[in-house]
């Protein structure tokens, strides 16, 4: 995804006028592989239109440990080099991305330390950001003996994705939407991003990690403070971003007896993976939000590998009377698409078009790539622009980590579920149906 949000900055000339991209790992990689890697990345993620926008700009070398500087250290000198082009090197940006697995996240920053690589530089860090309390705290404070936090970005995707962004936008550019967004009316709040996809091409790192890790602490619950947030106290990027992760410390901790954990079938005879995994391949949560707009509220989040669908999908299902015209009514809902370049919809009662008060369910959609003019970019794209420009905003925030590692603890004490076994294919463990309550998930029901 990288690569791919790359080629789209470069093919819109949103890159500085020289770069230079330095892939990195254990691995020596030769030039033909390098090559068939980057234009496979860019075949199955990317947009055909972009296919050559990198060709001249990538190389690999060998990654360094605290000990040794393998390749990486004099390539990241040349490349600085001949960026200046004769100038001053200290003019040239530079940014160490870490891609890598959450155990990687310290030898790296130490090894950035030991090379002399830290001093100017901007490092983003994937997620998941630790893998536990503890073991946050102890990255935080490594990162911070290393870095100033304005050199860091604690990239999360979910949040450079359009139609998330579009969440506040709705919400608070729009009375109609903006009234509404809160326990009065709203019954419940979905997160859901069910995945057909597999793990088996990075078993390595799905097995340390697992769904909850992967996709709960991290793009669930910053999605789910994207809902929660108050209303910040200027309408401006940064108060915004402040009041999303200010909600954070309202998260109630999970209790595990709401949580479902689940691992399909087969998945302990992928290569890689061992034999007694317990590693999950699903999460579904209730998750409450401790505050005055939101109290009784459940918050539901689900997401699983090998599934049924996939969807990444967000809605306040909407309170709605009992009945009208001695019918029932319902479902009320507001609802946005995450996927690709998003959409909203608002499913609404209706009256079914004839001669008799029948009520109809009816939804209006609008994809947000049809509002003109379009020309959205991908979160990657937008995330790794924000990262050359020094913007700091749809980045989380050590604040807000440690209140979302607060919340999820539970999971990771004696108490963690054991995960249950589910067919692919399916809307895994059924345990997970009835923690959405009598209506069920939206999107198993669509
Ligand atoms: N895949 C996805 O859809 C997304 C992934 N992410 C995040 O990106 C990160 C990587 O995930 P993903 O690309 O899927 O995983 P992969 O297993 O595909 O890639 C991991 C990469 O890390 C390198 N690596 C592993 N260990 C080390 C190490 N000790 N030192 C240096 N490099 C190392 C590997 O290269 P080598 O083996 O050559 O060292 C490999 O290139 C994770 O933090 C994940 O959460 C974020 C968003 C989406
Ligand atoms: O971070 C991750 O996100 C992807 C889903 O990303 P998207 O581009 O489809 O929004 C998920 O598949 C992966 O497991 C996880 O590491």
């Amino acid at each position: 995804m990288v690569y791919p949000g790359l080629a789209q900055l470069a093919t819109r000339g949103l890159l500085p006028e020289r770069w230079a991209v330095i892939g990195t790992g254990r691995k020596p990689i030769g030039d033909d592989e390098l090559a068939d890697l980057v234009r496979s990345s860019l075949e199955e993620h990317g947009d055909p239109e972009h296919a050559g926008a990198l060709d001249g700009h990538v190389s690999y070398a060998t990654t360094f440990t605290e000990d040794d500087p393998g390749e990486l250290v004099d390539a990241i000198r040349d490349a600085r080099r001949d960026l200046a082009d004769g100038g001053d090197e200290a003019g040239v940006t530079v940014v160490h991305y870490l891609a890598v697995p959450p155990s990687a996240f310290e030898p790296t920053t130490r090894g950035l330390r030991a090379h002399g690589l830290a001093e100017g530089a901007r490092v983003v860090y994937e997620k998941p950001y630790g893998t536990s309390p503890e073991s946050f705290e102890r990255l935080d404070a490594l990162v911070h003996e290393v870095l100033d936090e304005e050199q860091v970005f604690r990239i999360d995707h979910f949040l450079g994705k359009e139609a998330t962004q579009n969440l506040h936008v709705l919400r608070f550019g729009n009375e109609l939407f903006g009234g509404v967004w809160n326990r009065r009316h709203v019954a419940q709040v979905q997160v859901d991003v069910p995945e057909t996809l597999d793990v088996a091409d990075r078993a390595d790192f799905y097995d340390e990690t697992g769904a909850a890790l992967d996709m709960l602490v991290t793009h669930l619950f910053q999605i789910a403070a994207e809902v929660a947030m108050e209303p910040p106290t200027a309408l401006d990027a940064d108060h915004l971003a402040t009041a999303r992760e200010a909600v954070i410390d309202c998260f109630r901790p999970l209790d595990p007896a709401e949580v479902v954990l689940g691992q399909f079938d087969g998945y302990r005879d992928i290569d890689g993976i061992a034999d007694d995994s317990t590693t999950d391949t699903f999460v579904a949560a209730r998750l409450w939000v401790d505050n005055d707009r939101w109290r009784g509220v459940p918050f539901l989040l689900r997401t699983g590998k090998r599934m049924a669908a996939s969807a990444q999908r967000v809605t306040l299902v909407l309170k709605t009377p009992d009945e009208l015209f001695g019918e029932p009514v319902g479902p009320g809902r507001i609802s946005l698409s995450l996927a690709g370049d998003g959409a909203i919809d608002i499913t609404t009662t209706v009256k079914q078009p004839g001669p008799d008060l029948t009520l109809a369910t009816g939804t209006a959609s609008l994809a947000l790539d049809d509002v003109e003019p379009g020309e959205p970019l991908t979160p990657y794209a937008s995330l790794l622009h924000d990262v050359l420009a020094g913007d700091r905003t749809l980045f989380t925030t050590p604040h807000g980590l440690e209140a979302a590692w607060r919340a999820f603890a539970p999971l990771l004490g004696p108490d963690r579920p054991d995960p249950e076994p589910y067919e692919p294919g399916t809307w895994g463990p059924a345990r997970a149906d009835e923690l959405a309550g009598p209506d069920g998930w939206v999107l198993t029901r669509s």
